[in-house]
């Protein structure tokens, strides 16, 4: 190997296109989306797909809202020639989609591509061939000039065919392959050839679609490309101008934005960026780029786990977890801070309003996916999102310091586990650290309780257990049910905060008591929890739970 395997490349050159328009753009409408999940993506493939996965995937397309979809190759094999057929044969195509084939530039093919899409109400062949350097000089042999011939002679060909099958509305795709790679005189020299060939006008519909076969500079070149071809080409107003990106520098659904900015009203891409290599641009995130911009695409990813079930099945290649907009971990926070503006993103959320949950650029709900997996808790993550899954999970809502306190007792446990820790393991431990103490600490087992008027407001009378079952009772008085426990323990106890909440369907039903108490020769407080469908036993329970952990902390008072 080379010391500096660097010196094996060369930049690609800087467009010259002083006066570029396209920086400036911005994208208000959606571009005419072309699938070719059955061609790009199907030839890119272990094992391209069977008619069963084909039709399958297909009719997927068609329901998303592909107007156009590049059914195959149906000259390359017998499968993809009758999938065409019974595609057309048996009326599976609908009135509102055409249909594009795709063939090599040799008459043998194109009569067969041709004869595939016979009987179609409207069909798009597609012809390319490879322009740039490296291809004319080591793939064909071929001069620029024995190429423009190879391209106005096959569309001829292509032209005499069409012109005997008038009952189908025959559009013409060119796409000069490589453009990316390609001098861009050549490029025009090129294309111009194919649009006279084909004489593309108000009824000779054509697309020049541009694509980068190999993606071999930044998005900004590629932009620059595109423009300098939108302003050139021969009846630009008769062209529908599309791309074609790929993403080698993993940069497919930039080229796709920008190119769309200079001038492209179309692109072809594939679900999920499924294609050859590292993919072809990926339509999904394409489309819901968009939406985030308030610009409807015009697809429907309203189930986007749906759509990927039957992607996945259909090419047999996973999605990875952190895959934009799709990916199983991609609306999912671990980290503390974000846990925590996540949780009060969702509780200033009005429905219908503008979405502004930081650090989620799209509602989960609008593409089907739910709110269950936003917030998981691991050693990064704080009291945000640890009270968040127990507010949503259990209708627990902690104060601010009873949140400190209990994150910090679950930090312990998943600092120790090295794991993460699921929203039923953070509930056992909640309720080991708060609704235990009142089950099973001997002397704060509670049994029963009951009120009476009292000249100080509420009066109580407790019968606590111990772990033998030995009851005592305990009786006094105070302002109201946790003042008047407090007093019937008998201890230097002191409440310094309660809440209480009715009870709630997320708290199976429960009434809430929260209460926050000291103790005298202990440093700190503790909190205690009640949960009982009985508001009074909520409170009283509160006080038993925080008494038991106050009795049994050993940090000395500073
Ligand atoms: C960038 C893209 O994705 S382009 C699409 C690529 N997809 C595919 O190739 C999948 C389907 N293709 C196939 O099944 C086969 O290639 C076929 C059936 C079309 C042709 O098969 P073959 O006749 O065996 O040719 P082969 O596959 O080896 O292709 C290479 C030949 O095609 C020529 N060729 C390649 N592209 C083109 C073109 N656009 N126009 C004309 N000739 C071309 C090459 O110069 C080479 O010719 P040579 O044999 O005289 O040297
Ligand atoms: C055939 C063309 C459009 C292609 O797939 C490519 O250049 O990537
Ligand atoms: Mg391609």
């Amino acid at each position: 190997m080379l010391a500096n395997p660097g010196t094996r490349y060369r930049p690609f050159r800087a467009i010259d296109l002083a006066d570029r328009q396209w920086p400036s753009r911005t994208l208000t409408q959606p571009p005419i989306w072309l699938s070719t999940d059955l061609r790009d993506g199907n030839q890119a493939l272990f094992e391209p797909m069977n008619r069963e996965r084909k039709l399958r995937l297909f009719q997927e397309l068609v329901r998303i809202g592909f107007k156009e979809i590049e059914i195959g190759f149906p000259s390359a094999s017998t499968t993809d020639f009758e999938i065409v057929r019974h595609l057309i044969d048996d009326g599976l195509i609908p009135d509102d989609v055409t249909p594009m084939v795709i063939t090599q530039l040799r008459e043998d093919l194109i009569e067969t591509t041709v004869r595939s899409v016979q009987g179609a109400r409207r069909a798009i062949v597609h012809l390319y061939n490879a322009i740039a350097p490296a291809w004319r000089e080591i793939v064909f042999g071929m001069s620029l000039p024995q190429i423009v011939e190879m391209v106005e002679q096959r569309i001829g060909f292509l032209k005499m065919l069409t012109a005997q099958q008038p009952q189908t509305e025959w559009v013409l795709q060119y796409s000069p392959e490589t453009f990316s790679m390609a001098e861009l005189d050549v490029s025009l020299a090129v294309c111009n050839a194919a649009i006279k060939a084909w004489d593309a006008g108000p009824k000779r519909p054509m697309i020049i679609n541009l694509p980068t076969t190999v993606e071999v500079a930044t998005a900004n070149v590629f932009a620059d490309q595109v423009e300098w071809m939108h302003r050139r080409l021969d009846r630009r107003e008769h062209i529908v101008l599309s791309v074609h990106p790929h993403n080698d520098r993993g940069t497919g659904v930039a080229c796709a934005e920008l190119a769309m900015m200079a001038g492209a009203q179309r692109v072809e891409g594939c679900l999920f960026g499924n294609g050859e290599r590292s993919g072809n641009v990926d339509v999904v995130t394409l489309a819901l780029n968009l939406y985030t911009q308030g610009v409807s695409p015009g697809l429907d990813f309203s189930d986007i786990t749906a759509v990927a079930r039957i992607a996945e099945e259909s090419t047999a290649l996973p999605i990875h977890p952190r895959h934009p907009y799709v990916g199983d971990l991609v609306f999912t926070a671990f980290s503390g801070s974000h846990q925590d503006a996540i949780a009060k993103g969702f509780a200033a959320q009005k429905d219908d309003a503008i979405w502004r949950v930081p650090y989620l650029p799209i509602d989960p709900k609008d593409l089907g996916r739910t709110y269950d997996s936003i917030v998981r808790v691991n050693s990064q993550s704080g009291k945000g999102g640890i009270s968040y899954l127990l507010q949503r999970d259990h209708g627990i809502v902690m104060p601010r310091r009873m949140q400190v306190e209990f994150s910090a007792i679950v930090q312990a446990l998943a600092d120790a586990s090295e794991t993460e820790l699921s929203s039923a393991q953070i509930w056992a431990l909640f309720e080991q650290t708060y609704l235990e103490p009142s089950r099973q600490r001997p002397g704060f087992i509670y049994r029963a309780h009951q009120c009476f008027d009292a000249p100080e407001g509420q009066g109580i009378e407790l019968q606590l257990a111990d772990t033998d079952g030995v009851l005592k009772t305990y009786r006094a008085a105070g302002n109201d049910p946790t003042a008047a426990t407090v007093a019937a323990l008998g201890m230097p106890l002191r409440i310094d905060s309660c809440e209480a909440r009715g009870p709630s369907a997320e708290a199976g039903n429960a009434a809430l008591a929260i209460v926050e108490m000291a103790r005298s020769g202990i440093a700190g407080s503790r909190f205690g929890v009640g949960l009982h469908p009985d508001a009074t036993t909520a409170s009283v329970l509160a006080v038993l739970s925080a008494a038991a952990r106050l009795a049994t902390a050993d940090a000395p008072a500073g």
